[in-house]
């Protein structure tokens, strides 16, 4: 007698199946339509005084990190977007507080709206824009680009992390500076995507703090490549570049603890001229360089600033979470209308009073380098 073997069972499963039904989409359990960046972008369309912003402020970011120009280029806001009303409150303070400080700083607000989450957890404005796990990403969308139009519409050029590679064909010509960040660095899919861009993308050292995973993504994002994504009707197409020489690292800390201290700033500038890249480097005072506490993410700011007053190049710029409010508050979905006005429901920020008197500190701070600099018979410019 025949016992039935795990082959048996095997071949009972197959036969009788259907290609088309049996085989695809297996856990997809639905696809719905997506509106195509075209539409999104007649929809929101971009005023001159919008691009004139965007321009300029691409350009003297570029300057910045090019050391034609000695400013410190500065990228402030909330950790993530939940509540467009508050981020637009937040841009109008910032662009008047920062008017006076123009000559010394450049002013990016971080405008976040994808998270990249270790486990699991709300991924942002464009995929939950209600916070109640009814993802009406068409929404996200639509709010999104409005309020990236919205504030550089105040003068004030926007900054994004680009996590979902057919995102920025329907926001990236609004956006100034954008940013990949430390769970995407080492992807190629990021770095093709990278040396797509038009604006000058700050790419993070890995979570587990290597700066290597940053300079290589650098390199390879320099570099022109050949792959598959979207057109502007969000048809598939065959994506040729021709690589992206504005990109630079941004040292976050990392498990292994902080790296804005000097040394860790020289071993960088080292890394990436031993690569053969332009040496600039952004600090981002947040996440691994503050154990994302606000408090000591204002002390790292306020040691930067010292440091720079002193007449230290090796930095180019800085990047600050703040929000109105500080600190952070957890998100029950469903509830947001139980949230508090202004704060953060991903990491922890400093709050709005803080925020303005570290600008204002590192203003000084670059007032101070420049008469060192004039002291040394230096250029003012690197
Ligand atoms: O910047 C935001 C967070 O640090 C990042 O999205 C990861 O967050 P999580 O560890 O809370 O998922
Ligand atoms: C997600 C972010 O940071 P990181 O990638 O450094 O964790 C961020 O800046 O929002």
């Amino acid at each position: 007698m025949h016992s039935p073997t795990s082959s048996d069972t095997d071949r009972s499963a197959v036969a009788g199946i259907d290609p088309q039904f049996d085989l695809d989409n297996r856990r997809t359990t639905s696809i719905s339509p997506l509106l195509s960046p075209a539409l999104l972008r007649q929809e929101h369309p971009m005023s001159v005084a919008v691009a004139k912003t965007v321009a300029q402020g691409r350009a003297e970011t570029v300057d910045i990190l090019e050391g034609r120009d000695d400013r410190l280029l500065v990228v402030v806001g909330p950790c993530s977007v939940h509540d467009p009303a508050a981020a637009l409150d937040y841009a109008r303070r910032l662009a008047e507080h920062t008017e006076p400080l123009r000559d010394r700083l450049h002013i990016v607000m971080r405008v976040y709206f994808e998270k990249p989450r270790t486990t699991l957890g709300w991924k942002g404005l464009i995929n939950d824009p209600d916070l109640d796990g009814s993802f009406a990403v068409n929404k996200g969308l639509r709010l999104a680009r409005q309020l990236l139009l919205d504030i550089s519409a105040l003068g004030l050029p926007v900054g994004c992390e680009f996590l979902d590679p057919i995102t920025p064909q329907f926001i990236a010509d609004t956006v100034t500076w954008g940013s990949i960040g430390a769970r995407t660095a080492a992807s190629q899919v990021h770095r093709q995507l990278c040396s797509a861009l038009s604006m000058p993308v700050g790419i993070k050292n890995s979570t587990e703090g290597d700066v290597g995973v940053a300079v290589d993504a650098t390199k390879a994002a320099a570099s022109g490549h050949v792959f598959a994504g979207i057109n502007a009707d969000g048809l598939a197409a065959l994506l040729t570049t021709s690589g992206n020489p504005d990109c630079h690292v941004i040292l976050r800390g990392g498990s292994a603890g902080p790296n804005f201290d000097s040394g860790a700033v020289a071993d960088t500038l080292g890394r990436l001229r031993t690569a053969g890249l332009p040496e600039r480097v952004i600090i981002d005072a947040s996440h691994g360089n503050s154990g994302k506490d606000h408090v000591r993410q204002a002390a790292v700011v306020g040691e930067l600033a010292e440091r720079i007053g002193a007449g230290e190049r090796g930095v180019t710029g800085l990047m600050l979470e703040s929000f109105l409010a500080q600190g952070r508050q957890e998100l029950t979905l469903g509830k947001a209308d139980e949230l508090r006005y202004g704060q953060s429901i991903t990491d922890a920020c400093m709050d709005w009073a803080t925020t303005a008197e570290l600008l204002d500190r590192l203003a000084d701070a670059v007032t101070r380098r420049r008469l060192v600099a004039v002291d040394a018979g230096d250029d003012l410019a690197r």
